[in-house]
């Protein structure tokens, strides 16, 4: 039977790496000569804002049109540098002393960047997870050892930590993205064995994932974590310190919300819900779905393009529901319970880094009650009940 056109058979026009998946393959570290001083300024994010600095040398910043910017890279160094410095800006002062304004000398660059690239005028995981990253040694393995960020947040090694372990778990999880169109095409054919074998990538990749996220205890520390680098991964949306949002000085004329940091902003997650055929609840009642269908807009657009053809593609589950193959079932029920188990795991995490961090600085005498949204996602979501509820839809996949 002729092979029917399979919409994923070329990942390349979706901006996807065939050993990389979802990661920008080797990021700029540099930018044209006129942009150097917003590469400085990131470049010295945690000393500018330790000694308060960073606000006033924003300021200081030249006019710059973004015409001599050129190709998809030097944008998404540029969307990163901004997006660090736009958190830095905003967070200095902690919550303490928050600006409700981005200045125009970064404000109008960052939405013409944001808008080119389809991307919020706010750092993404795209930006400081993706595109965040160099090896030490270029002719060296993609290990932790061998690797740096290009830009980091106050907190010491944490958001190295933090971004690179994320990097490392997208990067064991790439290897099941590109046999799903291998899988598209075995379901179209009907052939049995070659969807297995793709199902079977797909298990031991989420399972390569999973170990490399037991790396996480060894790079990031929790109290570092809660009391330091969280706060710059927030954003303007849900967030009772800028209940308006931000201002974009001579861009918007009414301040602006965006959701910070998530990794619902994640794509390779997102598309093993849309290839087993994991609905998270419909986007009309249940919030998780809304979260995670509102953080597609937070993906660079060929990502979440991808996400979409991935979702109305020929349904796995479908196929395998109607077979009769108890083989197959069992391999599809290994996917859904490494993702579960993956879920599961993170949810062990969030207690580590999240719960207990704040209910021990809760408990100490001199701590003010803590914000009603410091509960919440940096999306403004009530983190765990999300987190649970995810795991749970996945859970109930199972066949
Ligand atoms: C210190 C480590 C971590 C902490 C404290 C943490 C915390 C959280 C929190 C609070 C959320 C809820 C939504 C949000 O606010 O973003 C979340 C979502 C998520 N995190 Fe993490 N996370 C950590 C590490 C990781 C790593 C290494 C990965 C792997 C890529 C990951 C993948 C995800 C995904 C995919 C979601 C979206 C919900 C889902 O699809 O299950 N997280 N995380
Ligand atoms: N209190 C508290 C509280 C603390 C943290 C959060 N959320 C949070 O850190 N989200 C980001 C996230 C979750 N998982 C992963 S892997 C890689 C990233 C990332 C990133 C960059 C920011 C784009 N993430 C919510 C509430």
């Amino acid at each position: 039977m002729a092979l029917l056109m399979n919409p994923l058979s070329n990942l390349e026009t979706y901006n996807i790496s065939e050993d990389l998946g979802f990661i920008l393959e080797d990021p700029l570290e540099e930018l044209p000569d006129p942009y150097q001083p917003w590469i400085r300024l990131a470049k010295n994010l945690p000393s500018l804002i330790d000694d308060q600095q960073l606000r006033d040398e924003v300021k200081k910043l030249p006019e710059l049109s973004i015409c001599h910017l050129q190709g998809h890279k030097e944008l998404r160094l540029a969307h990163l540098a901004l997006g660090c410095i736009t958190m830095g800006y905003v967070w200095e002062g902690g919550d303490k002393d928050v600006t409700q304004v981005l200045p125009r000398i970064i404000a109008v660059p960052f939405c013409e960047i944001s808008k080119k690239l389809g991307l919020p005028p706010i750092m993404v995981y795209a930006d400081c997870v993706l595109a965040n990253w160099k090896k030490k040694d270029p002719s060296g393995p993609m290990t932790y050892d061998n690797m740096e960020t290009l830009f980091a947040f106050p907190g010491g090694d944490c958001s190295k930590g933090f971004f690179l372990v994320s990097l490392l778990v997208e990067r064991a999880a790439a290897s099941a993205v590109k046999v799903i169109p291998d899988i598209f095409d075995a379901i179209i054919n009907k052939n049995c064995n070659v969807l297995k074998e793709g199902l079977r990538t797909v298990s031991s990749s989420l399972r390569e994932a999973e170990q490399t996220f037991h790396l996480v205890h060894e790079y990031v520390d929790p109290i570092d974590f809660f009391k330091i680098l969280r706060i710059y991964l927030s954003g303007w949306k849900g967030n009772s310190l800028l209940p308006e949002g931000l201002k974009y000085e001579g861009v918007w004329n009414n301040p602006r919300k965006f959701s910070g940091g998530s990794a619902a902003q994640s794509s390779i997650i997102q598309c093993f819900d849309a290839l087993l055929g994991i609905q998270h609840g419909s986007v009309h009642e249940n919030s998780s779905a809304q979260f995670l269908q509102e953080m597609r807009d937070y993906m660079p657009p060929s990502h979440k393009a991808f996400l979409e053809a991935v979702a109305s593609g020929p349904s796995v589950r479908e196929f395998i529901l109607s077979s009769k193959d108890a083989d197959l079932k069992k391999i599809y029920d290994e996917c859904v319970r490494a993702l579960v188990d993956l879920r599961n795991y993170h949810l062990k995490v969030v207690a580590k880094y999240i719960i207990i961090p704040s209910s021990q600085l809760k408990n100490n005498a001199n701590r003010k009650e803590v914000k009603e949204d410091e509960e919440k996602g940096t999306g403004g979501t009530d983190l765990m009940s999300f987190l649970k509820s995810v795991r749970d839809t996945t859970k109930k996949a199972c066949l």
